[in-house]
């Protein structure tokens, strides 16, 4: 219906209204196409590497924003201000491991190919605090 707004399904039947934001002008999509393919370095960084998560941790900030989605790090501090979600969304996961919320959001939506030209490496593994969260609920199931 005209006017009304529009409704996002998302898999598992969940649905919730779109809270796509407006980009500025020059931030649409095919902007960031066109970026990404003009050969200017997005990365900040020659060589992909193994990268921890407390390393990842340190770059949270908008002006600095690295992120983890499905095991391959990003450096998105360009792609921020393009991000069709919003900065806002997209800072949620600043310097942490986004896939769950990506995956909640959007699982349609094709990350390796939107950031290919600002990943910087692989996620080497855990933080210890996320090793510890599972140690300490696997003590707690043990003892259930
Ligand atoms: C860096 C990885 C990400 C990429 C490449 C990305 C890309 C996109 C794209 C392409 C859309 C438009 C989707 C569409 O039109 O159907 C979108 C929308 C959105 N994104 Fe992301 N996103 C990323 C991370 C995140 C994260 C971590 C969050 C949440 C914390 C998030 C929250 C949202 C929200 C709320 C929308 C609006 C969805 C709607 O209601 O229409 N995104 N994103």
């Amino acid at each position: 219906m005209r006017n009304s707004p529009q409704v996002l399904s998302v898999p598992g039947g969940n649905q919730r209204p779109r809270k796509k934001v407006a980009l500025k002008p020059g931030y649409s999509p095919l902007d960031w196409a066109r970026l990404s393919a003009s050969g200017k370095d997005l990365r900040g960084t020659s060589e992909l590497r193994l990268i921890t998560m407390e390393e990842i941790a340190l770059h949270n900030k908008r002006n600095d924003c690295w992120m983890v989605i499905g095991g391959k790090v990003y450096n998105v501090t360009h792609y921020v201000e393009f991000h069709p979600g919003g900065k806002g969304e997209l800072m949620r996961a600043a310097g942490k491991d986004g896939s769950a919320l990506f995956n909640d959001t959007h699982p349609w939506v094709n990350a390796e190919s939107i950031l290919r030209a600002c990943m910087i490496g692989f996620c080497s593994g855990p933080s210890k605090s996320q090793v510890k969260a599972v140690e300490e609920s696997d003590d707690s199931d043990a003892s259930a």
